[in-house]
């Protein structure tokens, strides 16, 4: 890990796991194009113990009497699928794929969105959440929020409500954070993104 980036642990990794956990993410400066550092969690996917280890990092903030009580897990295409359905799993509740444009039958809701590197729109497909279900939204990285911010608008159109987004890192700089103001945002980990340009 480059010594010019600071760490925050949070939801009871610990410092010393949570570094570990850090390093399995593959910082690749220049991709898709400068000046983006492209974070890359598949070292850590790959990594039993790490991916174990986030999984129930995230579960923690759904459990005990401070916890979220949600009634269903929703990731976004694709990485936060990779997340947010080994999490429903260890809640025991379910979980629903919030979708990039075009991959699902209609009748969808759509929303268009502008991220760090691009644009991109996603869809949910309507009547998919029950009424009012208390909704976790989970991703693997919270770079300028706009997709979180499309994602919960989405599952509002559909009759969601969002209790609270989580994301495995923060790429602290971006505006992630405020463009989710008002919201509940829980990250695992925090990189300042102006300390790595
Ligand atoms: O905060 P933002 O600036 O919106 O960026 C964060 C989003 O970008 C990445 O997804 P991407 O659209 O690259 O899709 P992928 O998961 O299919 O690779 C990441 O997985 C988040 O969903
Ligand atoms: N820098 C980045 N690395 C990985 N995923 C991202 N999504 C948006 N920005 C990203």
């Amino acid at each position: 890990m480059s010594d010019d980036i600071s760490l925050v642990a949070l939801s009871g990794l610990g410092p010393d796991r949570a570094t570990e956990i850090r390093a399995l993410i593959r910082d690749v400066p220049g991709y898709p194009h400068d000046p983006i550092v492209f974070r890359d969690i598949t070292p850590l996917l790959a990594d039993g113990a790490a991916l174990r280890d986030v999984v129930e990092a995230f579960a923690r903030l759904c459990e005990g009497d401070d916890g979220h009580a949600i009634d269903i897990v929703a990731g976004m295409e694709a990485r936060g699928f990779l997340l947010g359905a080994p999490l429903a799993t260890r809640l025991g509740v379910g979980f629903v794929p919030l979708r990039k444009a075009g991959k699902l039958p209609p009748p969808v809701e759509r929303v268009d969105y502008d991220l760090e590197y691009g644009s991109a729109a996603i869809e949910l497909r309507t009547g998919t959440l029950p009424q009012g279900a208390r909704v976790l939204l989970v991703d693997d990285v919270l770079a300028t929020g706009g997709t979180a911010a499309a994602a919960a608008e989405l599952v509002e159109r559909c009759d969601g409500k969002v209790v609270a987004t989580a994301f495995l890192l923060e790429l602290d700089g971006l505006g992630g954070r405020e463009r989710l103001s008002g919201r509940v945002v829980e990250t695992l980990l925090r990189v300042d993104e102006r300390a790595s340009s």
